[in-house]
C-alpha cells in the first residue's frame, strides 16, 4: 500500500478505546456475577479475540453496536470450549486467560497466529505452575499451543517478578483471586495497573504499596458498568505526528491518562514538544491533549519510565529522528518479544527511509534531525511498526510503499482513515 505522504495534520480526533482496559472489561465481566455493560469497547482484532474466547467458554455476550453486555457466570461457571481457543495476535489475551483457566474442572488449549505462537510463555506458566496449575507448551517448549490441564486447587505464592510485565502480573492476579490464601507479587518495576484497578471496580479487595501487591482469595466479583477511555498508546501516533509534521496542530480528545501509561507525555515534555493538556476528567482518567509542530531536543529514555511507554517506543524513535542531538533508549529489551523484535524492526525500517538509528542489545541510539526519504518498507505484521511507518511517510514527499498494512487493525482499525481526515483538516 502507498502511504499518505507529506502533508500537515490539522483538526480534532477521538482516539480509539484503550486496548488493555477493553480486554479486561470482558474478562472481569465474564468471571463476575451479574451483568457488565461496556461502552466504548475497542473494536480491534485483539479485543475481538478476547470476546470470542469467552463466548466459547460459555459466557453470554451480546453487542448492540454501541454497548457490549456480558452476563457474568462467575469464575466457577465457565464451561469447556468445544475446540482449542484461537487468540489471534493477542499476547494480552493468551497470557491473562491462563490465569483465569488455571483452575477449571476442564482442560483447554490456547494458540494464536504465527507471531503469537513465537512469543515466550514461561514467564506466565512458571508462576502459575508454582501455584499448582498444570500448564505446558508445545512439545516441551514454552510456545503455544499451550495446554492447561483440569485442576481443582490453586495455592498462593510470593513472587518476585523477573520481568516488568503487566501481563504476567495480571495472570498471577487472576489466579490469586481463585487461590486459597494470600498471594504477594513484588514487581521489578511498576507496570500498568488496570487489573488492580478493575479488581477494586468489580467489588474485590487488593492491597498495593509501591511495587508490592497483595491479594487474598478466593474472591467473588460483581458485574459493573464500564466506560473505556481512549488509548494513549494509539494517541501516541498523533501526539508524535503533531510534533514532527510541519505546520500541524492536532487536538486529541478522550486520551487515557492513567499515570502508569503516560511515559510518552514525560518524554514529549523533556524533548520540548508543544503539548497542552486540558479538560482533565479525573473519574474517567482522561483528558484533551493539543500538540503543535515543535523544535525538539534529544533525550535519554531508560529505567523505570520504560514500562510506562513500552508500546510507544517505535513511534518515540521516529520522534527522535526529528530532534536535535542523540537520543538514547535503554533497558527496553522487552521490545524483542513483542509481535516482532521491535528494536530491529524499528531500526531497520527507519534506516530504509534515511534515519540515523542504531539498534543495541536493549534499545536504540538515534541521531537527529534527519530528512527522511521514500522507500519500500514493511510493518512486518506488527500494528505498531505499521502505524509508525505511516507517520514517518508524512515527513517526505517521496513515495513510501508499505507491505502488510492490514496489521493496524489489531489495535486501531480506523487508523488510515484518521490520518486522511487530519490531512484534510476535518474534525471527527
Ligand atoms: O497488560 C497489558 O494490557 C499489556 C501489557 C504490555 O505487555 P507486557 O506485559 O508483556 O509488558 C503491553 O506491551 C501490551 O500491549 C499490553
Ligand atoms: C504488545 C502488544 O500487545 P499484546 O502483547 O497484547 O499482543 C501491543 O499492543 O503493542
Amino acid at each position: 500500500m502507498k502511504l499518505i505522504s507529506a502533508h500537515p495534520l490539522k483538526g480534532t480526533i477521538h482516539v480509539p478505546a484503550d486496548k488493555s482496559i477493553s480486554h479486561r472489561s470482558i474478562m472481569f465481566g465474564a468471571i463476575s456475577h451479574g451483568k457488565t455493560t461496556i461502552k466504548n469497547f475497542l473494536r480491534g482484532e485483539d479485543c475481538y479475540s478476547t470476546l470470542e474466547a469467552f463466548k466459547q467458554l460459555g459466557v453470554p455476550i451480546t453487542d448492540d453496536g454501541d454497548t457490549i453486555s456480558v452476563t457474568g457466570v462467575g469464575v466457577d461457571g465457565l464451561s469447556q470450549p468445544s475446540e482449542a481457543l484461537d487468540l489471534g495476535n493477542s499476547g494480552t489475551t493468551i497470557r491473562l486467560i491462563m490465569g483465569i483457566l488455571a483452575k477449571q474442572p476442564f482442560e483447554t488449549v490456547l494458540y494464536g497466529d504465527e507471531y503469537l505462537n513465537k512469543r515466550p510463555m514461561n514467564r506466565v506458566m512458571l508462576p502459575l505452575n508454582q501455584m499448582n496449575a498444570h500448564l505446558t507448551g508445545h512439545e516441551n517448549s514454552e510456545y503455544p499451543p499451550i495446554h492447561i490441564a483440569a485442576n481443582d486447587r490453586l495455592t498462593p505464592i510470593t513472587y518476585h517478578m523477573p520481568v516488568a510485565s503487566a501481563q504476567v502480573k495480571s495472570a498471577i492476579l487472576f489466579a490469586a483471586l481463585q487461590a486459597q490464601g494470600e498471594t504477594i507479587i513484588i514487581e521489578k518495576e511498576p507496570t500498568r495497573n488496570h487489573t488492580e484497578e478493575m479488581i477494586r471496580q468489580f467489588g474485590g479487595t487488593i492491597d498495593t504499596n509501591g511495587k508490592e501487591i497483595r491479594v487474598s482469595g478466593p474472591q467473588s466479583l460483581v458485574g459493573q458498568d464500564v466506560t473505556v477511555p481512549g488509548d494513549i498508546s494509539s494517541a501516541a501516533f498523533f501526539l508524535v505526528a503533531g510534533a514532527i509534521v510541519p505546520d500541524s496542530e492536532i487536538v486529541l480528545k478522550n486520551v487515557g491518562i492513567n499515570p502508569t501509561r503516560t511515559g510518552i507525555l514525560d518524554v514529549l515534555e523533556k524533548m520540548k514538544a508543544d503539548v497542552v493538556i486540558s479538560e482533565i476528567d479525573e473519574a474517567n482518567q482522561s483528558a484533551t491533549i493539543t500538540v503543535k509542530t515543535s523544535n525538539l531536543t534529544s533525550t535519554t529514555i531508560d529505567g523505570d519510565i520504560i514500562p510506562r511507554l513500552i508500546d510507544e517506543i517505535p513511534i518515540i524513535a521516529l520522534l527522535a529522528t526529528q530532534a536535535t542531538g542523540t537520543t538514547v533508549i535503554k533497558n527496553a529489551e522487552e521490545l524483542k518479544v513483542k509481535e516482532t523484535n521491535r528494536i530491529d524492526a524499528t531500526a531497520e525500517e527507519l534506516t530504509a527511509l534515511g534515519a540515523d538509528i542504531t539498534p543495541t542489545e536493549d534499545g536504540l541510539i538515534i541521531n537527529g534531525p534527519t530528512n527522511l526519504h521514500g522507500g519500500i518498507v514493511s510493518s512486518r505484521g506488527d500494528h505498531r511498526i505499521g502505524m509508525m511507518l505511516q507517520i514517518a511517510a508524512l515527513l517526505t514527499d517521496e513515495v513510501v510503499d508499505m507491505e502488510k498494512s492490514d496489521a493496524v487493525s489489531v489495535s486501531y482499525p480506523a487508523f488510515f482513515e484518521d490520518v486522511t481526515r487530519l490531512t484534510e483538516g476535518e474534525n471527527k
